[in-house]
């Protein structure tokens, strides 16, 4: 039997995330039968995102200057070959190993070709908004072809998760939907202030309503 481990990257996109990356990365650096390897894209971070990730023993592709989301994960996707992808958002609160297993067990068995994670019981806001807009959960497993084949990619910016659950619906591909319970996310407010994270917020819905319709 083909060991989990020879299949899997773990591909973490990050954008000033020092502060935030170290408790994802405590969880999952551990996981040597999950994943080949870990990998970290620091997209341009002005902070020690980098340094960081390199403590707890990821391997970091740092790109000089900021690609957005999409370009992060594009660099990740041509950083590695295995047959499958796994996608996390940096600045998780809550993750455990199961989430990770469970997200990844429908594509690994061939009932997917990919999953999406939906918070549940983590926090009021996050559970709503991934309720009303599930399509956008930055938490997958993927078969590698699936992002290989998504047009605009390096460009979608914070696009990519919606364009990614477009491409595989236009593919006629089968998506399972994992509930990930007590698993949230630190929210743009938290990270920068009431101004500047409503300001990030707005500018991240104008580039997934830039996506829609593609
Ligand atoms: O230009 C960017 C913006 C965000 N991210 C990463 O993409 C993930 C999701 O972004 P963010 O946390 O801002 O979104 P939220 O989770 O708040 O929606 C996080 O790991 C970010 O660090 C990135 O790599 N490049
Ligand atoms: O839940 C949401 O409204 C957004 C913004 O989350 P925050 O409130 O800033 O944590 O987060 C989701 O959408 C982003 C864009 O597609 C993804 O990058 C995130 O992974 C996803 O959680």
């Amino acid at each position: 039997m083909v060991e989990v481990s020879t299949l899997n990257t773990l591909i973490i996109p990050a954008y000033n995330e020092s502060s935030n990356i170290g408790r994802v990365l405590q969880v999952v650096i551990g996981m040597r039968d999950d994943f080949q390897e870990v990998v970290v894209v620091d997209d341009g971070s002005t902070d020690q995102t980098s340094d960081v990730s390199l403590q707890y023993g990821a391997r970091v592709i740092r790109l000089e200057t900021n690609q957005g989301k999409g370009g992060a994960i594009a660099a990740g996707l041509r950083a590695c070959g295995t047959p499958f992808l796994t996608l996390l958002d940096a600045d998780l609160i809550g993750l455990r190993p199961d989430h990770l297993r469970l997200l990844a067990a429908p594509v690994l068995q061939g009932e997917a070709a990919m999953s999406m994670g939906i918070f549940s019981a983590g926090r009021k806001r996050t559970d709503w908004a991934q309720k009303v807009a599930p399509s956008i959960t930055g938490q997958r497993v993927l078969r590698r072809e699936l992002l290989e084949t998504m047009p605009g990619l390096a460009n979608a910016r914070y696009g990519v998760d919606y364009a990614l659950t477009a491409h595989a619906k236009r593919m006629k591909l089968p998506v399972a939907e994992v509930i990930l319970h007590d698993l949230t996310q630190i929210m743009k407010e938290e990270k920068l202030g009431l101004t500047k994270g409503f300001a990030a917020r707005l500018k991240m819905y104008w580039e997934i309503f830039r996506v829609m319709g593609k």
